[in-house]
């Protein structure tokens, strides 16, 4: 029998700065952001317009924080409504395919036990043509609209009151496909029990008149037999072979369904895994029905020689698995998305703050962070459709309502900068104000260039 494993909490609750936890927890459609939109300086992310190697590919981002995220939060848990506005406000930064949590034992993994209550209270699901960023205004939806949406309607307008078009910060978007404004809220489902849960609810929902609640859910197993009984409470085999009735109900109800492999470089119970053992399990839950398989490194030991083994098995088995989540623990999680890019990679998990581990990976970090990701995609030339800078405020607002560390180095570094450029603005406005024009304007360049230096 396996216990629940004793996790310590992987995140340290610093005080925040008191400036940046204001900043962030202003809304980002209301002052700070207009004030920053004002200035010339708002765009961290303008040299990043550069376009070699990635020659503007689109590569797809799958945000988990939500799930992955927050599933091993120690301590109270975190508020639906801070659920609500996490995935809010990665809408509003342009990601479209977020995973909001899990049909798992609320007992086992307490922080989503709400998933049932957090999901109709998403913004709706409205399938083709959301509006990315920049794009031109979308058709009205032809999907059935939810009770909420009335308040909370992101085809015709966005989450955040937040006009796309005006914003000043022009994505490439002539370089993204069709298919990248779609919205999907992935959830993560065991079990055939799980399922039912979701569809018990989701009927609950469409009698009151609500619309989809879903369109995707994510199944998991592990390359390894030890993972298998730590994670799932039961031996691989018997997962594999639980797992075509739920696939297959799930397809005949018009729902796409994901695979996630874990532990495909190491476990944290049985050591380096051999590629093959990946490959196999991952041809399977191919040939059950999944669309697509992300392949984890759930202890975050990955780096471009083990990433590279892995890859050439999978390219010698036929299969496409260019999809990959990896945990950032031992910080080489971005150089080996490098060294898989210009090999195909296509598809991206990633943590919002590098937020998350799991649970029955001691000591494993976050899924590497969604600013860090996107700020490499995009310097390196390809495309993400997400922005950046909104990215960035999500994340420190996020971090800072939770009370934990960030653990985007990105996204660390560009709100700091912000931050001194909007005190620099102050001072200056205080400097004018008093009628001392001359001295307020040295004293902002003093405080920009400490900042720049200083990074
Ligand atoms: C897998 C289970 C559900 C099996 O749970 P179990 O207890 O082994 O299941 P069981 O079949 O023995 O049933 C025992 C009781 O649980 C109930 N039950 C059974 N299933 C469910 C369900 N879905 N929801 C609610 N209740 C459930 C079931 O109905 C029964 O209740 P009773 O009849 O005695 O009253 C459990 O072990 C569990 O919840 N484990 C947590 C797994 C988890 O969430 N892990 C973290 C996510 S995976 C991950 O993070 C890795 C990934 C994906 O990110 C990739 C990577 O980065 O590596």
């Amino acid at each position: 029998m396996v216990t629940r494993p004793q996790v310590q909490a992987v995140y340290p609750s610093p005080s925040p700065d008191p400036e940046i936890a204001a900043n962030a927890h202003s809304h980002p459609s209301q002052s700070f952001s207009d004030k920053v939109l004002q200035s010339e300086e708002r765009l961290i992310s303008r040299e990043l317009k550069v376009k070699h190697g990635g020659q503007g590919r689109f590569v797809r981002i799958v945000e988990v924080s939500a799930r992955d995220g927050l599933q091993n939060l120690h301590g109270p848990a975190v508020p639906t409504e801070v659920k609500r506005e996490l995935v809010e406000r990665l809408l509003d930064a342009g990601l479209r395919n977020i995973e909001v949590g899990s049909f798992v034992r609320g007992d086992w993994v307490p922080q989503m036990a709400d998933t049932p209550k957090l999901l109709p209270t998403l913004p709706p699901l409205t399938g083709q043509n959301l509006p990315l960023p920049q794009g031109p205004p979308s058709p009205p939806s032809s999907r059935p609209e939810s009770p909420s949406a009335s308040s909370s309607t992101i085809s015709s307008s966005p989450p955040l009151g937040v006009d796309f078009n005006t914003l000043r910060h022009k994505l490439d978007t002539t370089l993204l496909p069709p298919q990248a404004g779609e919205v999907h809220y992935p959830v993560l489902v065991p079990n055939m029990r799980g399922f039912d849960n979701l569809i018990k609810l989701q009927q609950e929902w469409s009698a009151k008149g609500g619309g989809p609640l879903t369109d995707e859910i994510a199944v998991f197993v592990s390359a390894t037999e030890a993972f298998s009984q730590a994670n799932n409470h039961a031996p691989l085999e018997k997962i594999l072979s639980s797992l075509p009735p739920v696939i297959n109900k799930a397809l005949s109800l018009g729902l796409r369904v994901r695979g996630y492999v874990s532990c495909v470089i190491t476990c944290p119970y049985s050591g380096p895994t051999e590629p093959q053992d990946v490959v196999a399990v991952a041809q399977r839950l191919l040939d059950m029905g999944c669309y697509e398989i992300s392949l984890g490194d759930t202890t975050g030991e990955g780096d471009p020689a083990s990433w590279a083994r892995l890859w050439a098995a999978t390219r010698d088995s036929g299969v496409d698995m260019s999809r990959v989540a990896c945990h950032d623990t031992f910080s080489l999680a971005l150089s080996s998305l490098c060294t898989l890019l210009p090999e195909g990679l296509c598809s991206i998990d990633s943590s919002l703050a590098g937020l998350g581990g799991c649970p029955y990976s001691p000591g494993a970090t976050g899924n590497v962070p969604t600013e860090d990701v996107v700020y490499t995609l995009h310097k390196l030339g390809y495309e993400t459709g997400v922005d950046l800078d909104k990215l960035v405020e999500a994340g420190n607002w996020l971090a800072s309502t939770l009370g934990v560390r960030n653990e985007s180095r990105v996204g660390r570094a560009i709100w700091a900068r912000r931050v001194a450029r909007e005190r620099a603005a102050q001072q200056q406005q205080r400097a004018q104000a008093s009628g001392a024009g001359v001295a307020g304007k040295e004293g902002t360049k003093g405080v920009l260039e400490d900042t720049e230096d200083g990074m």
